[in-house]
């Protein structure tokens, strides 16, 4: 039925919303969490998606392109009811159905990420705006997985979140630092402008189990010499300090992030400190 306004237009007359589910009010009523992991067949992201998992109320979608990344970290999870796998590069759009999202998506170690350095900074600038056009659209939370990297050549040590860092913007690691300075940058642009729910972590160099043997960090590295009774390569100077965290501590750590109020952004890593010699 249809009634005539006063301007001569026709508007259908309106009907009220539908009574929700008597279920939605109920105290044993409680919906799932909807959960994307971009980069979810990691190295970290694979733990991360063991840990969310776990509670029986995550719903848990992982996006991956499995360039540095294996179906294999995952494979404990392939047909689980709650998860999905989606094979998809991030620097084209996504549309998916969300409460959160965790961004990690970019090789992080130095020998993938100087590979194919043009498609390294689409991922980080593109694949971040993506992803935070999706937040924008249905309203998630994102957590951004930065690095210690965005520090650059540090001039203070340690470096805590209010230093603005060293970096080169023209070398071979620009890639990944100025890409992952941008996408921090574009986070904060799109919480100003767009009011979206942002998180940042920047995190230190990571370890544990399923990183590749030849993924070149040097933990694996290391180990992976020392299994072979090789000497241990260390490049020059020599000198260069890290802060090195287990796996699951970072995992705890991102997770913690995105539950908490606060932004960022915030270092992961270790609170050891040796000062450069
Ligand atoms: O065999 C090796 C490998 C590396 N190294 C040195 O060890 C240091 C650590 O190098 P890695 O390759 O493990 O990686 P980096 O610490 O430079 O960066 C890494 O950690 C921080 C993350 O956010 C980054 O994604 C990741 O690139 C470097 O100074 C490197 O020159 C060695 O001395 N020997």
């Amino acid at each position: 039925m249809a009634k005539q306004a006063s301007n001569g237009e026709n508007h259908s007359v309106a009907k009220p919303p539908p009574t929700p589910s008597p279920l939605r009010f109920s105290k044993f009523f409680q919906p799932n969490m909807r959960i994307l992991v971009t980069g979810g067949a990691g190295f970290i992201g694979s733990h991360l998606v063991d840990k969310l998992m776990e509670n029986e109320k995550n719903e848990v979608i992982v996006a991956d392109n499995f360039f540095t990344g294996t179906k294999e970290n995952l494979k404990k999870w392939i047909g689980h009811p709650r998860f999905e796998l989606i094979r998809h590069d991030v620097t084209e759009p996504l549309l998916v159905e969300v409460d959160q999202i965790y961004h990690l998506a970019c090789p992080a170690s130095p020998i993938f990420y100087k590979y194919n350095p043009v498609k390294t900074i689409k991922t980080n600038v593109i694949g971040t705006l993506n992803m935070l056009g999706l937040a924008k659209r249905v309203g998630a939370r994102i957590l951004l997985t930065s690095t210690s990297e965005v520090y650059g050549d540090p001039l203070v040590h340690p470096q805590d979140e209010s230093y603005w860092g060293n970096v080169n913007p023209i070398g071979v690691r620009s890639c990944y630092d100025e890409g992952k300075r941008v996408a921090e940058t574009l986070m904060f642009d799109y919480h100003r402008q767009h009011g979206i729910e942002i998180r940042v972590a920047r995190i230190f160099n990571t370890y544990g189990p399923r990183m590749n043997i030849d993924d070149g960090r040097v933990v694996s590295n290391f180990i992976a010499q020392a299994v072979r009774g090789e000497p241990l390569t260390v490049q020059a100077p020599g000198t260069q300090t890290r802060s090195f965290c287990y796996v699951s501590d970072m995992v705890d750590g991102l997770i913690r992030l995105m539950e908490g109020e606060n932004t960022g952004p915030i270092n992961i890593g270790n609170p050891g400190y040796i000062r450069d010699p």
